[in-house]
């Protein structure tokens, strides 16, 4: 049975006085969630975030990390500074940063090692850009970036999560049809199985303008166990509503 899983992924928002104003108001109601809730939030702010988050259930997370360990490496952050702050997830290959820092697959699976071998879960994004979908490459697209991070799968399966973010669906408001991202899923599932039965036993959450109204349907499919939260994680309502529209298997 897989916990389903509700991360709020900040990306580039928030401030010390918005921060404590958005997670008073999460804390006070994400009491009542049933599945598993983590929030990702800018570097700056993880030690604002960690005490803010010390008594409660919600999980710690960061939205990248570097593959060095020190030395350097101006602007990089290690896991082992995540660590300091307690952080259990890390997100690796999102998108933006595929994008914005030509985020390499290798690169990304050396990220998701670096994760594993401090202790930590990586929370690795794969999906594809709308010109992809319309070539009819989303399964070569997804299962090339998955497969980079198969021998990590094969080794740490219980503590990797993967997260299908079709690029064209974040941040637009155009979601992926419930039908469109179990699709996906299965493909990445069917995948998990043929590493390890562990491995079959991997989360995969779908994101990508997740909101309170599609959160449901798309969480009841049989291969999404929740969600990578972006634009309405930053909004307490909205990501408790969809924290509330698990599945509860
Ligand atoms: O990491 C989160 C995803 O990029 C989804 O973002 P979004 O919910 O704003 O579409």
């Amino acid at each position: 049975m897989r916990q389903q899983f509700v991360a709020g992924n900040w990306k580039m928002h928030g401030s010390l006085a918005s921060n404590a104003a958005l997670l008073a108001e999460v804390l006070a109601g994400v009491g009542t969630a049933r599945c598993e809730v983590a929030i990702c939030v800018p570097y700056p702010y993880l030690s604002q975030v960690q005490q803010l988050l010390q008594t409660s259930q919600v999980a710690l997370g960061a939205q990248d990390c570097s593959v060095h360990q020190s030395g350097a490496h101006t602007g990089e952050v290690s896991v082992s500074m995540l660590q300091d702050f307690g952080c259990r997830y890390v997100i690796v290959g999102h998108s933006e940063r595929r994008a914005d820092h030509h985020e390499s697959d290798v690169l990304v699976a050396a990220k998701a090692e670096r994760a594993l071998e401090a202790g930590m879960t990586p929370i690795v994004c794969v999906g594809e850009t709308l010109a992809e979908r319309e070539s009819g490459l989303t399964r070569a697209v997804v299962l090339r970036q998955l497969l980079a991070v198969t021998h990590l799968l094969r080794e740490q399966t219980s503590r990797i999560v993967v997260a299908y973010e079709p690029v064209w669906a974040i941040g637009t408001g155009r979601t992926a049809t419930p039908e469109q991202a179990q699709e996906v899923h299965a493909v990445l599932r069917e995948h998990l199985r043929t590493v390890s039965e562990a491995a079959a036993g991997v989360r995969i959450l779908y994101g990508g303008s997740v909101k309170p109204d599609n959160a449901a349907v798309l969480f009841s499919q049989a291969d999404i166990d929740g969600g990578l939260i972006g634009g309405a994680s930053l909004k307490a309502a909205d990501f408790l509503a969809i924290a509330a529209a698990t599945r509860q298997d």
